[in-house]
């Protein structure tokens, strides 16, 4: 299905609002699934503007976002990996600003903390849980790559990005002219800033994660921001380009990074055995409640 339209789009980066007159180009859906929280009311409503919040769980240093397209009259808004003790902070935030949660999405199943993302579900009637088919887990939308997830006239799309877990997903905002700019992507634990998730647990693989950051993730604009899962030094965001250059485990070669990855000695976290069986069920350990 295609339409074509010319209108006053918005343009907008994460921090500051542009407008600009742009001619907005043939919208063609993509042959992988599309996730959308509502239909599209009318083919020529098309201001659209992001609402974005990094949020942060200190125990476990978990950044949570919260994105929302709050020029769309049902002020649609998605969590990127809630975690379930900061779950009634981030409900209130979502309450105060008027917004209506669709959709709580995991990167991928953690091992350090609980997703938030069952234990929303049970709050707010209608939020449906996100994760990879292939992370194993269960959730009411199981993605893979190339889908999209649509949140008003926003829309992120999926990218594996497997190798610090086997179901490891990225979350890209789209790259269509009415999108946010500079794109954004959300790469959980596969990309950290100045680091990258570590492979030695959870079908973890040094080999696969060089080779999905570098085809999935490093050829995304130079100025994509990268917004990581966790960040253990305070750092809160990057860019492509930057990580490109300053990463200084991923800009070396792969015979390298298999050598970093395989001297970093980290401790196991400590909550992974009882976390990783909870995240299979999005937090909550009972199937029926994932
Ligand atoms: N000490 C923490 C766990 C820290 C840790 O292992 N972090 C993971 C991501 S969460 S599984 C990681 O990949 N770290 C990479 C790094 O270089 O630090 C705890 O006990 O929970």
């Amino acid at each position: 299905m295609q339409s074509i339209r010319f209108l006053r789009i918005p343009r907008f980066s994460p921090n500051l609002l542009f407008f600009h007159l742009l001619p907005l180009k043939p919208i063609s859906k993509i042959p992988a699934k599309n996730f959308s929280s509502q239909m599209r009311s009318s083919p020529s409503s098309s201001s659209s503007k992001l609402l974005f919040r990094q949020l942060f769980e200190k125990e476990s240093s978990t950044y949570t976002y919260l994105l929302a397209n709050v020029s769309h009259p049902d002020k649609s808004a998605i969590l990127i990996d809630p975690v379930d003790k900061t779950v009634d902070r981030d409900l209130n935030l979502i309450r105060e600003l008027g917004l209506k949660l669709v959709y709580a999405m995991n990167t991928h199943v953690h091992a350090d903390h609980i997703t938030g993302t069952g234990l929303i579900k049970t709050k707010v009637p209608g939020a449906k849980s996100v994760i990879s088919r292939a992370s194993g887990s269960k959730a009411d939308l199981l993605i893979e790559p190339g889908d999209r997830i649509s949140f008003g006239d926003l829309f992120l799309e999926v990218r594996a990005t497997p190798g610090h877990t086997s179901g490891c997903v990225t979350y890209v905002t789209g790259d269509e002219p009415d999108q946010p700019h500079p794109r954004m992507a959300f790469t959980g634990d596969a990309l950290l800033i100045r680091g990258c998730g570590r492979t030695d647990f959870q079908g973890g693989s040094s080999k696969q994660l060089y080779e999905s950051v570098h085809s999935q993730i490093f050829t995304l604009p130079k100025d994509t921001l990268i917004y990581p899962a966790h960040d253990y030094t305070g750092f809160s965001v990057s860019s492509v380009g930057e990580e490109i250059e300053h990463n200084p485990r991923l800009s070396k070669d792969l015979e390298e990074f298999k050598k970093i990855m395989e001297n970093l000695n980290l401790a196991y976290p400590k909550v992974m055995d009882m976390a990783v069986p909870a995240n299979l069920v999005c937090g909550l350990q009972h199937p029926a409640s994932s």
